[in-house]
């Protein structure tokens, strides 16, 4: 491989929102498009309920159904809830008006929009790293490291953001990012015992004092179950260790029921789940997309979708740019709206709990 390497559009990441960003500017424009993604993508991925709507923003990027492998993508046949009252009640009917869900098998999905992206003419790089990035008028220098082939420079007109969560590269360019929040995800994948035993494609949340439980049956023969809380509860209460996380696990009324004859032999793994938004209104030939621009609650089930549906804006953005000069600002414009009124809903969301309002979980989203 040359030294430098030169592209219209360079992405930074290979997650959801950066892959549709390449679908979408690969399928209604001739750019030349180039991925960097740090992983190899066997890390684990969390993160799988999905809206039916989702159906309507792939089959814009060209993606269909049948390119989904069989059993990567399951209907959610129950979703229910224990929030406001130790009573369950369906959980449509408390946060959503969209009745269809399905379940995603996250590693399945990612790994297939990335491949359909490469074959499509996306010049991807995996295992790949960016130390540094320099703009003049014309381009973008991005000076990037491969595990194993060395350093590497790709000059590009455009540069896209699509890092998830830590906004790696909005940081890098000191980006004004607000945040919402401190809250994580700890949790972890069981499976039954009897390994010949249907997984049911359930969903059950319920809320205790330090913030809310999850669980839900996966497409792969597994289910998941994660604690939501703030990272101080999680540094004070110790909850990365195993046995401070299932005793919280165990007073629970309802999702310790559904772990009956399951097995884990995993410690739990940690992940952020902050809300935040990053403003790139500002900086020319620079876009974010998908959590990197800006991140949701998980409770909205919004994060894939919105990765989606943020890459096919930025997309269009970048090619009705030559017509128009305001498309960046328009795009985080839009950004900021979709963005306020989520936090408008998130804060009804959390309202409809009142059992705890001493705690410090609870305090801060009432
Ligand atoms: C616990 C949890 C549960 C969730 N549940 C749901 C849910 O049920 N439904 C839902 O819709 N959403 C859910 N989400 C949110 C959803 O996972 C994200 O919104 C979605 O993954 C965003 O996609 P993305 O491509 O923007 O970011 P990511 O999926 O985070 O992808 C970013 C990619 O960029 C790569 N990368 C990062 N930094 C660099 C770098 N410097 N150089 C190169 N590559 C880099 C990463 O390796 C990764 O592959 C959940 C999130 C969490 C944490």
């Amino acid at each position: 491989m040359p030294n430098t390497v030169e592209t219209d559009v360079l992405i930074v990441g290979g997650g959801p929102a950066g892959s549709s960003t390449a679908l979408s500017l690969l399928k209604y424009s001739n750019l030349k498009v180039m991925i960097i993604e740090q992983n190899d993508l066997n890390s684990i991925r969390v993160g799988e309920q999905v809206n039916a709507s989702l159906f309507d923003l792939l089959d814009y990027i060209g993606i269909n159904k049948s390119d989904f492998e069989e059993n990567s993508l399951l209907p959610g046949y129950s979703s229910l809830a224990a929030w406001g009252s130790s009573h369950i009640s369906s959980r449509h009917s408390i946060f959503s008006t969209q009745v269809d869900s399905f379940q995603l098998d996250r590693e399945h999905f990612d790994l297939m929009l990335l491949k359909q992206a490469s074959e499509k003419g996306a010049i991807v790089f995996p295992r790949t790293k960016c130390i540094d990035f320099k703009q003049t008028d014309t381009a973008w220098t991005i000076e990037l490291r491969h595990e194993t082939r060395g350093d590497f420079t790709i000059k590009s007109t455009y540069l896209i953001d699509a890092s998830g969560r830590q906004s790696h590269v909005c940081r890098k360019l000191g980006i004004p990012i607000e945040k919402y929040d401190d809250l994580v995800a700890i949790g972890t994948f069981l499976h039954f015992k009897d390994t010949k035993r249907a997984i049911k494609q359930e969903i059950l949340l319920e809320t205790v004092e330090d913030g809310w439980w999850y669980f839900a049956g996966l497409p792969n023969q597994e289910m998941v179950v994660s604690l939501f809380t703030d990272s101080a509860i999680v540094k004070e209460k110790q909850l990365q260790k195993t046995e401070n996380w299932s005793e919280l696990l165990s007073n629970t009324v309802h999702i310790k029921k559904m772990l009956a004859n399951t097995s884990s032999n995993a410690k739990p793994w940690v992940r952020n789940a902050f809300s935040h938004i990053s403003n790139v209104g500002a900086k020319s030939n620079f876009l974010a997309v998908g959590d990197a621009v800006a991140s949701f609650d998980p409770i909205s089930s919004m994060g894939i979708g919105f990765a989606i549906s943020s890459a096919c804006h930025a997309a269009k953005a970048i090619i009705d740019k030559a017509n128009d000069s305001n498309t960046f600002l328009n795009y985080q414009e839009n950004i900021n709206a979709i963005f306020k009124h989520y936090l408008e809903t998130k804060t009804l969301f959390y309202d409809r709990e009142n059992r705890w309002n001493d705690s410090s979980f609870w305090k801060k989203r009432n």
